[in-house]
């Protein structure tokens, strides 16, 4: 079947989800830097401190781009053994301009510092997520994070709502497209060197998409007075492909799930941190992982994060390729349209893996629970 072309340009920017209004975070912490409310507060399991490992930080892989893209076996058999026991890495030696990386942290810096008056002029709308706000609040009982959020579509460009789009600092937008569609070049790559580990062709998992959706979403976690106590990211497994995160250099605050335990992300100054999406994790069958991971904050310094979610459209169709199926590897995923599993998993609260369940087949799910439950 063939798309018209007038079709595709006339297309509007999909919405997304709804998400309840909640009070601004910055500015709660300004007009009041002592105080936790109670509806930020996380009970102990969550929080618990046993399965800490932050001796397992340097254990994280590190990926060098260049070599990775020169074709190096070596760095792709990293790439493979990061993907299937790690679900995230760094990505070093990626090209991006130092001086390109500052300027777009200034600049969110400087918008996140403007007077609360001037960035509710891009306030997220009660039924979408593009905007400043927060996404993923679906009832007045959840457990709120401790954090605020600029969310853009970058690409296609069709699907940006302009209007979000900070006009203030000067250069904002200028930036954030130029830094995007450097992270854009090393995400194209990165899905080629994926689709060699998954024993395709090196342009497949770009084709299936049909287009690259790209979305930004701008983190600012403000200092808490006890971080211990609250969570600046709600733990989540990222519903996409792969995301491409840029964090500060001297603010840790990432943690990741690794059999069992939670795993600091320590930055590398001027690395990216990748991670493997649901989509990936479906098409793979499970062997590759989209991890758990979440934000902590911390009492002395705000921390901000870059996230770029690159994601397929809408109507691309999600299921296990037929050769990542045998006798040992029973298939554990159906086939589901990509649009309805991003939206069903957006109108629920960040509750960890649960919302991949939906693509799970029911016996497997069933199998699962009972193990579970012994
Ligand atoms: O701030 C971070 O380090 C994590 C951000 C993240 O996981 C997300 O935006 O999905
Ligand atoms: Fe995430």
């Amino acid at each position: 079947m063939s798309v018209n072309i007038d079709d595709i340009e006339m297309e509007e920017a999909p919405t997304y989800a709804p998400s309840l209004p909640v009070p601004n975070v910055q500015e709660m912490v300004k007009m009041n830097p002592l105080e936790v409310p109670t509806k930020y507060v996380r009970n102990e399991e969550e929080m618990e401190k046993v399965n800490y490992m932050p001796q397992l930080s340097s254990e994280i892989p590190v990926i060098d781009f260049t070599l990775l893209s020169n074709g190096s076996m070596e760095e792709l058999l990293k790439l493979e053994i990061a993907c299937k026991e790690w679900g995230f890495f760094q990505v070093v030696n990626h090209g991006l301009q130092k001086e390109l990386i500052q300027r777009m942290r200034n600049v969110s810096d400087e918008f996140f510092n403007l007077p609360i008056e001037e960035k509710e002029k891009y306030a997220m709308p009660s039924n979408d997520i593009q905007g400043y706000g927060h996404a993923y609040v679906v009832s007045e009982e959840q457990t709120l994070d401790w954090s605020d959020s600029l969310i853009l579509m970058i690409y296609p460009k069709r699907y940006r709502k302009l209007q979000f789009w900070p006009k203030t600092p000067h250069g904002f937008n200028e930036i954030i497209e130029a830094y995007s569609s450097e992270v854009k070049r090393v995400g194209e790559e990165l899905l080629s060197s994926l689709s060699l580990i998954m024993g395709l062709e090196k342009h497949a998992l770009f084709g299936m998409h049909k287009e690259l959706l790209q979305c930004s979403r701008v983190n600012y976690y403000p200092t808490c007075n006890t971080p211990d106590q609250v969570l600046g990211l709600s733990s989540h497994s990222d519903t996409g492909t792969i995301t491409i995160l840029m964090q500060d250099d001297d603010v840790p605050g990432l943690e990741i799930r690794n059999k069992g335990n939670w795993v600091p992300v320590i930055p590398i100054s001027d690395a990216l941190v990748v991670n493997v999406g649901d989509v990936i994790e479906i098409l793979s069958n499970g062997k590759y992982k989209s991890v758990e991971h979440r934000a902590v904050t911390n009492k002395n310094k705000r921390r901000t994060s870059h996230a770029s979610f690159l994601i397929p459209r809408d109507d691309v169709e999600i299921e296990p390729f037929d050769h990542m199926i045998d006798a040992e590897n029973t298939k554990i995923y159906q086939k589901v349209k990509f649009g309805d599993y991003l939206r069903q998993s957006m109108k629920r609260k960040m509750e960890g893996k649960t919302h991949i369940d939906v693509a799970k087949i029911k016996e497997q799910l069933i199998e699962e629970q009972i193990k579970e439950n012994a």
